[in-house]
Parts: structure tokens; sequence; C-alpha cells
């Protein structure tokens, strides 16, 4: 991709100060320039060439500046730049103290005053959430380097000093043995830059007690996988600028402040050498920082710097310096080119080549095999109108086959195939539509009124989502007391158990929600106590249609055990019949039988009525078992409809009693009709939790007290769990 030069971009922020030397430092009226001014040195005497003024032209004065204009003006673009692909660094130089981790991180206190980092994952999650078709992951990697020593902020083993280096690829500059961490949300990534921030090491310097003395990266990485393209956000708080002499330190402390000098000094050459369009060979590896930043500096990249200084005439020395610094900055040419993940214009001339060579393999094969009409490119019109009337005659029986030529046809028929079958499924929901009404499943309300009323409530196995009402108009079959409940085949003792238990329920009308809350006594009743009072109100329902299915089952038990018993009967009578039958004709045999003229045998009138009686027996017996056989199947069918009412019953019993006995009042409130929950979406396990939580109640107190909106929750949720973990180390160390 061709890459358009651009300059690194540089600004100056200047720390707010009740002593501002107005007298040293000017600001120009573009906000873009400022000016030094250092009165004469008297004690230099009258001839005195030291240069006593400055102007620096920069592309921005932030001046009494808040953290979002701040933003706003140095970050906001080049992270959205980010999200197309081009990596960015944004540097915050300047001395100890001058606002560099203020401008960076910002006061992790409070969200208005967040820095350029959390604004940073802010805009990427908000893009994220704002893209309709992208894919994007986010991976977030927290480096210090604290005397040239690489230290990984969010290493999760224990020991630190894991081999880390500094590797030069193809692709850039990473660093070995440094975690990157996959974060989801803003949140996640504001957890890792607390936790980083806590783990950043300190030391106790002379000009700020609080001073880092450490260069921390904080690397955010994007990857769209959908377009293929990705980038990484260098976020870079580097150590304090001062120059040795004026620190005043001793021991460690002076051996940081050299470290911090040897690598900010080699940054200043580094820049140099970068300004200058002839020097060829640029000594990044010179030192960690420089080593590390070499893709932001020369690279194809964003580059932004602010030189952060304080205002106090005192530091104008530290200011001059970090003044020429971000000048220099502004020399450097860099070239943003996207990253694509890979070279689609290489990858598609060697697809294309590809396609080609199995074009004349396929050729050749078909020629081996005498086929020479196979065509393999898209489908024309007419060859898809042939595969359509081919399918409508095989669906129709005229043909028992479809030919198949080649993939593209296969694919093509079950193309053709799925369009019928939604057709079809489109057809039969309108005729279902048109019988019954559908109703969302977890509508409990208009279920419950339509079952009140004895409309059968089914449930779409298609749609789960969805239960289906008999009838053409709810409306107008809800005051219907004629409806069939249950789904039983035609059993006759239904109709008058369910008319009875309705007109019953109608008397008894369920008590509203709020005023069971109100009513809720100090400890919960027994359990025997509340499941009585249950089926008497929320349950009654449910409790009539499994009574209802009871008195059904204990019917047609009854029924069977008289057909059983009636079976026996008929088969001792037909075995006596048998015996006597037996006696006759043995009688019959002694005395010599007659035969009529056709030689048929003649049986006197008491066999032949025997006979009879025992045709009909049989035929009885026939019946009878056939309905044995009817009343097992209907038994076990009511078997199995008064176990499922019993489990919901009891499980709905289980949910009732403890919605309206054992969860915590401020969750009732949730479950009233005007929240929007309802009872028995909670699961209990959850809602038991709540109590228990204190936690989880004060961020949901935070959440609807922020005073800064919806958008901090992420920032103060991450703040609070940082917070939360050097507490309970800090009680762990005790
Ligand atoms: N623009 C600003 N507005 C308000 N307060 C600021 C601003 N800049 C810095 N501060 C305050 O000044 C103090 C020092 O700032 P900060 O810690 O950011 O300095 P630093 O340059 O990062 O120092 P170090 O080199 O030690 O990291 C902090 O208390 C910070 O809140």
């Amino acid at each position: 991709m061709h890459a358009a030069e651009k300059k690194v971009r540089a600004f100056v922020r200047v720390k707010p100060t009740a002593h501002f030397a107005q007298d040293v430092i000017k600001f120009g009226p573009d906000n873009k320039s400022i000016d030094i001014y250092i009165k004469k040195d008297a004690k230099k005497g009258v001839v005195n060439n030291k240069q006593t003024d400055w102007s620096f032209k920069l592309d921005g004065v932030l001046h009494n500046t808040s953290q979002e204009l701040t933003y706003e003006t140095v970050a906001k673009k080049l992270v959205s730049e980010a999200l197309t692909g081009y990596n960015g660094t944004i540097m915050c130089y300047g001395q100890t103290g001058a606002g560099k981790t203020y401008t960076m991180t910002g006061a992790t206190a409070e969200y208005k005053h967040r820095g350029i980092i959390p604004r940073a994952v802010q805009q990427v999650f908000r893009a994220i959430a704002c893209s309709v078709d992208s894919f994007i992951t986010v991976r977030i990697s927290y480096l210090e380097i604290y005397n040239e020593t690489l230290c990984d902020l969010l290493s999760t083993t224990t020991s630190n000093d894991m081999q880390m280096a500094i590797v030069d690829c193809p692709q850039g500059v990473y660093v070995k043995g440094l975690s990157i961490h996959s974060v989801s949300d803003e949140e996640d990534a504001l957890n890792l830059l607390f936790e980083g921030e806590t783990n950043r090491v300190i030391a106790e310097h002379s000009l700020n007690k609080n001073s880092s003395r450490s260069h921390c990266i904080f690397t955010i990485y994007i990857e769209d996988l959908y377009i293929c393209i990705n980038s990484k956000i260098n976020l870079i708080d580097l150590a304090g600028s001062e120059r040795l002499s004026k620190t005043r330190s001793e021991g460690r402390v002076l051996k940081e402040a050299a470290y911090i000098n040897k690598s900010l000094s080699f940054l200043e050459q580094i820049i140099i050498a970068l300004a200058d369009p002839k020097r060829e060979h640029i000594p990044f590896r010179q030192s960690k920082l420089t080593h590390v930043l070499k893709d932001s500096l020369g690279g194809k990249c964003n580059t932004v710097l602010v030189a952060n200084i304080c205002g106090e005439a005192l530091h104008v020395e530290e200011t001059l310096s970090s003044l020429r610094f971000a000048t220099r900055m502004k020399w450097i040419t860099t070239e943003p080119v996207v990253n694509v993940t890979y070279d689609s214009e290489e990858t598609v001339k060697t697809l294309e080549k590809e396609i080609s060579l199995l074009k004349q393999e396929l050729a050749m094969h078909d020629s081996l095999v005498n086929r020479s009409l196979v065509t393999y490119g898209p489908l024309t019109d007419v060859q898809v109108a042939e595969i359509k009337s081919q399918i409508h005659k095989y669906l129709q029986g005229a043909i028992d086959e479809i030919d198949i030529m080649n993939f593209r046809q296969v694919q093509e028929v079950f193309k053709q195939f799925k369009l019928i079958v939604r057709q079809q499924e489109g057809e039969v929901e309108t005729r279902l539509r048109s019988k019954y009404i559908l109703i969302d499943k977890n509508d409990f309300a208009t279920i419950a009124a339509a079952q009140k009323a004895g409309v059968y409530v089914g449930e779409l196995r298609e749609d789960r989502t969805k239960s289906l009402i008999s009838g053409r108009d709810l409306a107008a079959h809800l005051p219907s007391k004629s409806q069939v409940t249950v789904p039983t085949k035609n059993l006759d003792v239904k109709e008058k158990a369910r008319n009875e238990d309705t007109v019953k329920n109608d008397a008894q009308p369920s008590k509203p929600v709020s005023e069971e809350i109100s009513q809720r006594p100090s400890s919960p009743p027994s359990k025997a106590v509340a499941f009585e009072q249950f089926k008497e109100e929320c349950g009654s329902e449910i409790n009539r249609i499994f009574k209802e299915n009871k008195s059904i089952l204990l019917a047609r038990r009854k029924r069977s055990s008289t057909v059983a018993r009636r079976i026996n009967i008929i088969k001792q009578e037909m075995e006596d019949i048998k015996k006597a039958l037996e006696a006759q004709r043995q009688e019959r045999s002694q005395q010599g039988e007659y035969v009529d003229e056709k030689g048929r045998l003649i049986i006197d009138e008491k066999e032949f009525l025997l006979i009879m009686k025992l045709k009909d027996l049989k035929e009885e017996y026939r019946c009878s078992y056939a309905e044995l056989q009817d009343l097992k199947a209907e038994i076990q069918y009511c078997q199995h409809l008064v176990d499922r009412c019993r489990n919901k019953l009891i499980s709905e019993f289980e949910i009732w009693y403890r919605e309206s006995f054992l969860i915590p009042t401020y969750v009732q409130n949730a479950l009233k009709p005007s929240g929007n929950i309802r009872p028995g979406m909670i699961p209990i396990n959850r809602v038991m939790c709540l109590e228990e939580d204190e936690q989880e109640r004060f961020e949901q107190m935070q959440e609807a007290m922020l005073p800064t909106g919806p958008d901090s929750v992420a920032f103060y949720k991450a703040k609070m769990k940082t917070d939360q973990k050097v507490m309970s180390a800090g009680h762990s160390s005790l």
C-alpha cells in the first residue's frame, strides 16, 4: 500500500500553577507557538552573549486545557486511524512532576480527570459497538522499562524475570515474553490498566516523592478479522527527563536517574538522526527504550508527542529542554501504512493460478472418462431453470432421480430444495395463524389468562418461544368455559370437573403481587402451610388441572379393573361351556351320531345353544380385551400428565415460596408488576447471592448514582476492583 509522508505531531501541555512565570513564558495568539525569555545574568558582566530568548513552533499549546480537550486534540484522530489499521504512538515527555502521568493515565479517582489511555480504550470499544459487520479483537499489554530492564506489569507468573527480550522481525519489533491479554470490553481493559498502574515501580525522589522512575508503554492491539487488518496503539509515559545535577540524587536513585538520562539522551540522538534524511544507520538498539520504539518513531506509524512542562520560572531550564525535544520530534517524518493481515493482491494472484491449474486438471480427467460436455463455470439462468423443473418433477414423483453433473449443480439442487421448504414453512405458519393465536412463551400473564379462561395453550415445537392458543380470537375465547385445557383424548369426566373448578377459581381471584409483598410475614411459614396457601392462590390453576387429571386417571383405573374383572368372568364362563360341550359330545358319540342327507352331523338343541353362547362369549371377550388395551394406553397417558402436573406444581411452588418469603425486599421491588423481572425468571442461586453480596449491591447503587452517567460505569468498576485487590493483598500481607 502506498504510504503518504507525515510529520510527527508535537504538542506542549502546561501544568497549571498559581505561580505561572508570565514574564518568562509567553504563548502566541495562534495557540501553536511558545516563547521563552530569560533575563541576562548580571554576574556574567557587560559582555554576555548567552541567548536569552527562544521561540518554538509546535502543533498546539495546551494551556489550561481539560483532559477531554487534550484527548480530542492529541489522540482522537490517531485512535480512529488505528481502528482502520494504522499503528499509532503517543508519548509524554517532560521533567518529573510536569504532568506526564496525568496526561497519559489521568487521575484514576475521578472519571472526568481520566487521561488518554482510558479515553482511548473507551473510543476503541465504542467504535467496535457501533460497527455492524466487523469482527474486532482487542488485546492489551503493559511494559515497563526500569534501569534498562524489561518488566511485564501484567505478568501472570510470580517471577517476573522470565526471559524477556526485544526482537526485530519483518512485521516489526515485539517484546518476547511480554504477556498480551485479550479483553472483551472497556471494563476488562481498564482493569488491566489499573492493575498495571499498581504494579509500577515507584522510587523515592527528592523532586517528587511519588515520582515514577521508569518508562511505561501501554499497548492496545486491535485486529479486525473481517477486513484482515491489525494495528497497535502505543501509549507511552516516559520517565522524568530532568538533568542529573538537579536531582541531587544518591545511591540507587542516582543509578536510576543515570539510566533514565541515558535512555532519554539516546532517544534524543535517535530523533536527531531520524530527522536527518542523509543518515542511513539509526542506532535504535542503543537502549531498550529506543529499541522498543523503533517502529513507532521511524516507522510506518502515526506518532504524537506531548511535551509536559511546568509553568514556574524555577523550572525554565527543564522547560527549554523539553521544548527543544518536542521541536526536534516535529522534524521526523513517518510513513503510516495500513497493516494488512495478509497481502490480498498476492493471495488473489496465487488463487487464480491455482484455479486455472485445477480447471486444466478437470478437463483432462473428463476427456479421459469421455465426459466432454461438462462445464465448471457459474450456472446460467437456463441451467438453473432446468434444475428447478427437475426438482418439481422429482417431488411430484414424475422422475426418480436427479442427474448429478457437477458440484455447482449439486449446490443449486440443495438451494432449490431449501427454497421449497421455506415456502412450505411459510404456508404452514399462515395456516396455523388463521386457526390459532401465537403468543410469546414468556408472556406469562397472557398465558395464565388464557389458561384461566379454559383455553388450551400448547407449544409450537419449531419455535419454542411461542405458545399456541386455539381459536381465531383470544378475546373471544377468554370468557368461554368450554375449551379443553389439557391435551387428552376424549375423556368424558374432565368437562364436569373443570367447570366446577373454574367456578371455584372465579370466586377466588389471586392476590396481586404487591399486596402479597406488603403482607409478607417476618419469618417464612413452614413449607407444608405455605403449600396449602399456594394451592389456594397462585397455584390454584395448576392445582385444578392436576386434580382434574388425577380424577380422570382414577376413573380410567376404575373402569380398567371393572373390565379386567369382566374378562376373567367371561373366561371362566367360556371354560364352563367348553366343558359342558365336551360332555355333550361324549354322550352323543355313545348314543350313536345322526347325519342328514348331505352327511352333516345333527346335534340337539342343548348343544346348539351351548355353541351359540360360547360364540357370544368369545365376541364379548374380544371386545373387552380391546377396551382393556385402550384403557391401559389411556391410563399410561393420564399418568404421564398427572406426573407432569405434579412436577410443575412443586417447581412453581418452590419458586413462589422463595420469591414470596426469601428474596430481599429490594429484589421484590424489581419483581413487582411494574418491574422488569417477572416471578420465576431469576435463578434462585443468583438471588440468594445478591443478598449475600454487598459488593454487587454497592455496584448497583453506584450505577444508579454515578454523577457522570452510564459512560463512567466501566471506569469506576475497574477502579473499584483494582482497589479491592490492593486492599486484599494488603490484608493478606498483614
Ligand atoms: N494539567 C494538569 N491539571 C491538573 N493537575 C495536574 C496537571 N498536570 C499534572 N497535574 C498534577 O501534578 C502532579 C504531578 O503530575 P504527574 O504525576 O502526572 O507528573 P509526571 O510528569 O508524570 O511525573 P513523573 O515523572 O514522576 O511520572 C499530580 O498530582 C497531577 O495530578
